[in-house]
């Protein structure tokens, strides 16, 4: 038996099976073991346990009982009763109460007429019940009971969180309840977590239970705030989930465990024991009511009580009250008068604030009495000087009017004659025309004679321009000629180039360090290529192709690997992938944001630019994305995600059947693409990093060319491959299917150092297959392609181990040759079966 229940044993009676009635809680209890055998009427008798509450919710009135006429040979059903009472104890009170419901019955039938009535109602009630209940019981319940066979229940109680306590039964592991209607019900299995079985200790037996507050360690949550208390500040509160002692008296007549009124409570044995101990400890405190008031509160725990009146009322609780002092005769005149002599300090502290506001008045008004005095002087002053300027001003008046007086007369306006025409002028005006008109036809002659010279200039000019027009056409002769020259010239550029790639090895190692705001650093870069590591004092050189420092930006990290996607359009297969610890920044980056996008982004948007650039040859460019999560291709872009996917190997190329693969044009086109497929990918939050890859990424972008003029077609791929953190689990304390997916992350990377450790040795079995990250990536790893492999790096000291470690990775890789990569370009006609 469960230690939250108690047994109630149903006992198969000697006489017939009816279903009698007590009381409403009572009818579930008989009608429950009737449903189990349908032709018996059963008795209950409660094993020892008194503190056993049966009723449905403990504010609910009992309803007063009832026993039909016709019902009043069947045998009654004996409540649950404290323990300690014998059978004949308990058949007494049955029958007291038959007696005391026959009174009441008789009481209540008025006539004949309403007796019937009702008894046809009650009827119809009962039927209903039956069905119900039998309708509720699970089938297992209902199993048949023999004759004088005990049939055991366990009874219980339950308290759900909305603050409802629930009678329960369980039979063989099948527990239903009495709901608010007092009918059984199957017990819902979603209640398990949303309260609690109370144990008999919890709700009679009254232990004392020890401040949980006490003993838990709080975290901050909903629960947790602050109050101020006087004398303490600003203090932290947490509402604890405690269990709760109930103090409740057994209803012989309605058969339900009530909760007792406080000043019966404090009448009880066992709260009396605690009052009697607050009192002891806190003699200012007189009230024994109050103090069961609190400790109901504080569960019954007297400590708590003690600490909750001192914290609220001071040490003054701990002084006895003047023994005869009335006034202290109860608590609340006690705390009046400590109230009191609060407001009285209260009010002598405002008196002598008004007294010192009263000072500072009578300062302020003496200075400005003399601020007063001192203006009146002043606008005295100003007073006489008014009326000096009024009288200068009436002095002014007088002279300007003086002065009017005596102006001089205005001069009579002059009259103007005309002049007289000079004959001698005349003559002299007329010479001048003559003279006018000579040097007028003097200067027609010399334009005449300037025009002339322009004309022939013009047309030694028009004899120059042929000749440059001339000399021009066998400059453009000569820009043609050089012109061919550059082109094969640059042809020639590229191959050595190429050449000079194929030099450097198939193979780049770049390492590029995350931005860090810690103040420790286990890395120092030295230069472009080397980067040392310091771990516990010694120091460890590693040489890459490049290293980037913390300050690298995105657009310096996108140029190293620019030599490479310039290839991929000549036709070549190349790879690009980030590999580090999980929060080194590898999504960061391949992906980088919308504002300042990473190698993704800034390399598809190079493709297309080198694309745009070549006029006579025509590209496709398809895009596909996929998932490696625990071990299992996933189809980023399908419409119907989910679809298991496999790898199928065809000669040297490897593909994946039923991979989506989207014709893209422009760049808005691929970001369309690689947002739906970032939205399909599997993140989640690690203790290292909020949005940490779950997966490994591959980005594939399948470029096709043809040429016109040579009929040629080259297809190259890029892929572009953010493989998901390698993390250590005692770091990241991962849990559930984030250690699930983890191991997957950590196996498939483990099987990828495999592959570059065996291309290193040179060894003739490469382990592509011992994971579908190898297996995938095994073109762009085994000599077809020109590969670009960052190693991300975290700087911070706590992270020196697995930046060693990545570091290592690294410098395995830096030493495998992939040997030569091959073009694959085909003839036009041909192109279908290249790959
Ligand atoms: N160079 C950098 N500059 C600024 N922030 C960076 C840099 N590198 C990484 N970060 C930031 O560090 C955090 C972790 O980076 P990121 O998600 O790229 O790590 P990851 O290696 O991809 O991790 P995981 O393997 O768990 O997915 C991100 O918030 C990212 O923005």
């Amino acid at each position: 038996m469960p230690a939250n229940s108690r047994k109630v044993t149903v006992t198969k009676p000697l006489c017939g099976g009816q279903v009698c009635r007590v009381a409403p809680v009572l009818t579930c209890l008989v009608t429950f073991p009737t449903s189990l055998s349908p032709s018996l009427s059963l008795s209950l008798s409660l094993f020892a346990d008194v503190g056993m509450g049966s009723g449905a919710s403990v504010s609910e009135e009992p309803r007063p009982e009832r026993l039909e006429a016709g019902e009043a040979e069947a045998e009654p059903v004996r409540p649950f009763t404290p323990a300690g009472r014998s059978d004949d104890t308990l058949q007494a009170d049955e029958e007291a109460v038959k007696r005391d419901s026959h009174v009441m019955e008789v009481q209540s039938l008025k006539s004949e007429e309403s007796d019937r009535r009702r008894r046809e109602e009650e009827e119809e009630e009962e039927e209903e019940e039956e069905r119900i209940t039998q309708t509720v019981m699970n089938p297992a319940v209902t199993e048949t009971v023999a004759e004088g066979e005990e049939v055991s229940l366990d009874f219980e109680s339950f308290l759900h969180n909305n603050g409802t306590l629930y009678s329960c039964f369980n039979h063989h592991g099948n527990r239903v309840y009495v709901d608010e209607s007092q009918k059984l019900q199957p017990f819902p299995k979603e209640w398990y977590n949303q309260g609690r079985f109370i144990t008999a200790n919890n709700e009679g037996s009254g232990q004392l239970q020890t401040p949980a507050s006490s003993q838990l360690a709080v975290r901050e949550d909903d629960r947790t705030s602050s109050i101020y208390i006087q004398g303490k500040g600003t203090v932290m509160t947490y509402m604890f989930e405690e269990r709760v002692n109930v103090c409740r008296f057994w209803d012989p007549q309605s058969g339900v465990w009530l909760l007792l009124p406080l000043q019966w409570e404090m009448n009880v044995e066992f709260v009396k024991a605690r009052v009697q101990r607050v009192m002891s400890t806190l003699p200012g405190l007189v009230d024994q009511k109050e103090i069961t008031a609190a400790l109901r509160q504080c569960n019954y725990d007297s400590e708590e009580v003690i600490s909750v009146y001192l914290t609220m009322f001071g040490e003054i609780l701990l002084q006895a009250p003047p023994s005869g002092d009335h006034t202290y005769a109860d608590l609340n005149s006690f705390r009046a008068l400590l109230e009191r002599d609060r407001v009285i300090e209260d009010l002598k502290q405002k008196l002598r604030t008004k007294e010192k506001e009263v000072d500072t008045l009578f300062q302020r008004n003496s200075y400005l009495a003399r601020e007063v005095r001192y203006l009146s002087d002043v606008v005295q002053h100003l007073n006489q000087k008014l009326a000096e300027l009024e009288a200068d001003q009436q002095e002014a008046r007088e002279k300007i009017r003086s002065l009017l007086n005596h102006r001089p007369p205005v001069p009579p306006a002059r009259t103007i004659t005309k002049p007289s025409v000079d004959p001698g002028q005349l003559r002299q005006v007329s010479f001048l025309t003559r003279e006018l008109n000579v040097s007028n036809k003097q200067l027609r002659s010399t334009v005449g004679q300037a025009m002339t010279d322009m004309k022939n200039q013009l047309e030694e000019l028009k004899g120059a321009v042929g000749k440059l027009a001339q000399v021009e056409q066998e400059a453009a002769g000569e820009v043609e000629e050089l012109r061919s020259l550059y082109r094969r010239e640059a042809v020639e550029r590229k191959s050595l180039y190429n050449k000079l790639l194929e030099l450097q090895g198939n193979i780049r190692v770049f390492c590029r360090c995350r931005r860090s705001s810690a103040s420790g650093s286990c890395l120092e870069k030295t230069d472009d290529q080397e980067v040392v590591i310091v771990q516990k004092g010694s120091k460890k050189k590693f040489q890459f192709d490049k290293v980037y420092s913390q300050s690298s930006t995105q657009e310096e990290v996108f140029a190293g690997t620019l030599p490479v996607i310039t290839s991929c359009v000549d036709g070549y297969n190349v790879c690009i992938l980030a590999y580090g610890q999980t929060g080194s920044g590898k999504t960061y980056t391949m992906m980088g944001s919308k504002e300042n996008p990473g190698v993704n982004i800034r390399s598809i948007r190079e493709l297309l630019r080198i694309c745009a650039e070549k006029e006579k040859v025509s590209y496709t460019l398809k895009i596909s994305m996929l998932e490696i999560y625990n071990d299992s291709l996933n189809d980023l872009l399908s419409k119907s995600p989910g679809a298991a996917l496999d790898i199928r190997v065809q000669g040297k190329s490897v593909s994946v059947p039923g991979l989506t693969q989207i014709q893209v044009k422009t760049e808005s086109d691929i970001l369309n693409v690689m947002e739906t497929g970032e939205k399909n990918r599997k993140i989640a939050s690690t203790k290292m990093n909020i949005q940490s890859s779950r997966s490994h990424l591959v980005v594939a972008l399948e470029v096709e060319g043809s040429d016109e003029v040579s009929g040629l077609t080259s297809r190259g791929t890029l892929t572009l491959c953010d493989l998901a953190g390698s993390e250590r689990i005692s770091k990241t304390e991962a849990e559930g299917q984030r250690l699930v997916e983890a191991a997957a992350i950590n196996k498939s990377l483990t099987a990828l150092g495999q592959v570059f450790s065996a291309l290193k040795c040179n060894a003739l079995h490469i382990p592509f297959r011992n994971s579908k990250l190898t297996h995938l990536l095994q073109p762009c790893l085994s000599g077809d392609a020109k590969c670009c492999v960052f190693v991300n790096v975290s700087p911070d000291e706590k992270d020196t181990v697995e930046t060693l470690s990545t570091l290592q990775f690294g410098s395995t890789i830096r030493q495998v040759s992939l040997g030569k990569a091959t073009q694959n370009i085909v003839p036009a006609k041909n192109n279908k079966t290249a790959k």
